[in-house]
């Protein structure tokens, strides 16, 4: 953990290092580059290397996909409390996504002409759920339910196994809660990988969402235009703005809730009264010794920077260069910051909302950009499932109304056969006219 304070040495470089883009680590790079072309060439033995070499289990081709039999194993070997769980969080992730789908709509332009865009769901879309150091399994349902709820009708999940080629139960019920129709144990860079561009196995699909470590989401940034890619939404990060109101306990909760996730993960608090600062460290210091990940918080905690600022504004000021996956606003009056700031993942507004309760249950999908990707990208909407087309449709005035204005515009720009596609239609329409 480090803390700046305005007259700390290394102050001003503490602040321009949160001013972030999503650049990606060139060794992460690399590997990514080798593992992505081994996929495309050499498909499922190349699956089955990589998955060994990064720590994963021995697998046999046959052992990819995960069987029918297996998922209804796993749905009789979850308690109550956790099919309840599950239900709770895809209720509430489902009606959410239900009011983020776009409607298909039909209009008449100025000249008469009927246009509209349709949305259709995509034909088979590939989610990837985490499964490295923890079995995601609110992350099957942040997506996978809103695929559901778009109609898609091909969901292709890929997770990571364990050593001994298992996939959590729970992951597995959740994943058969939100309709996903095929699953493969498979993570990491190679996963994303096949699902671009497809193995034996595997079929490719048209798109590929979901949340990872680094790898994975540099994985999909390079497949990008094989496949469509919903969003950069990598190790999970949480800023905190406060003000001398807010309860120095439940920052610190809320700052070791993500650095738990381990590597690449980050967290902030920006806030102008220094005593909070010290309590804050304070609280941080006594709740590490209750974690069941010691390793992953380690890690983390080493990029867990506290920051001392002038006022209310420069917080916002560098939570906006700092775009955050998760924004906690621990002010008075939350609201008057969250109107300020362009580029957070999520707000969580007021102490008393914990980011957890967004990550497990609200209703917005925890698929977040990270990384200073939300400069760029917005988290994850049940929309990004649809696939739009516009639709443009013609009758006899209406064209006639369009000639003279397609006919400027041809002539502007030199392209004679462009105007004479659309005039020749109204002169053969005329013709036939005169026959009759
Ligand atoms: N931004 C979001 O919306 C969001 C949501 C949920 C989770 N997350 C993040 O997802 C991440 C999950 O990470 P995870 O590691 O637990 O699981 P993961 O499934 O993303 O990654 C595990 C895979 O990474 C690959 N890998 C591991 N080490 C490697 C190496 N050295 N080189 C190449 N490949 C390697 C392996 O193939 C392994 O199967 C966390 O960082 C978490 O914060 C983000
Ligand atoms: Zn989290």
């Amino acid at each position: 953990m480090k803390i700046f304070r305005p007259k700390d040495r290394g102050y001003a470089q503490a602040l321009q290092r949160l001013n972030r883009r999503a650049i990606p680590d060139p060794a992460v790079r690399a590997t990514v580059e080798e593992v992505v072309a081994a996929v495309a060439t050499e498909g499922d033995a190349a699956l089955i290397r990589y998955t060994e070499k990064f720590g994963g289990p021995k697998l046999e081709v046959g052992q990819l996909y995960v069987t029918p039999a297996e998922i209804v194993a796993a749905q009789a070997s979850i308690d109550k409390e956790t099919r309840d769980a599950i239900k709770a969080a895809r209720t509430n992730v489902r009606t959410f996504a239900k009011k983020s789908l776009r409607k298909s709509w039909f209009t008449k332009n100025k000249q008469g002409a009927v246009v509209g865009e349709r949305f259709d769901p995509f034909p088979r879309v590939g989610i990837y759920i985490p499964g490295g150091t923890a079995p995601l399994v609110s992350s099957a349902i942040m997506t996978c339910a809103l695929a559901e709820a778009a109609g898609v009708p091909e969901i292709v999940a890929v997770t990571p196994a364990d050593k001994e080629g298992k996939v959590h139960p729970a992951l597995l019920a959740a994943l058969a809660a939100c309709g996903t129709h095929e699953i493969y144990r498979v993570g990491g860079a190679q996963a994303v990988a096949a699902l671009a561009y497809g193995t034996k196995t595997i079929r490719p699909v048209q798109k590929i969402f979901g949340p990872g470590n680094s790898w994975v989401v540099e994985a999909k940034r390079q497949v990008f235009g094989v496949a469509a890619i919903d969003l950069l939404p990598g190790p999970s990060e949480v800023l905190v703005i406060a003000d001398k109101w807010a309860n120095p306990e439940w920052i610190a909760a809320d700052l070791l809730a993500q650095s738990e996730h381990g590597h690449g993960s980050i967290a902030v608090l920006l806030t102008d009264d220094a005593e909070l600062i010290e309590k804050v460290g304070k609280a941080v210091d006594a709740q590490v010794k209750l974690s069941q990940r010691p390793k992953q918080l380690a890690e983390a905690l080493a990029h867990t920077t506290l920051i001392q600022t002038k006022d209310l504004d420069e917080s916002i000021r560098l939570a906006n260069e700092f775009a955050s996956e998760h924004v906690s606003i621990a002010t008075k009056r939350p609201g008057e910051i969250a109107l300020q700031l362009n580029s957070s993942g999520a707000i969580f507004m007021g102490g008393i909302s914990p980011v957890v309760g967004g990550d497990f249950l609200a209703g917005p999908s925890h698929e977040l950009p990270t990384g200073g990707a939300g400069k760029s990208f917005a988290g994850l909407t049940a929309d990004q499932f649809q696939r739009r087309t516009s639709v443009v449709m013609f009758d006899e005035p209406s064209l006639k109304a369009s000639v003279p204005i397609i006919e400027t515009f041809s002539k502007i720009e030199g392209l004679d056969a462009h105007g004479r596609s659309a005039s020749i239609r109204v002169q053969k329409t005329k013709k036939a006219a005169k026959k009759k």
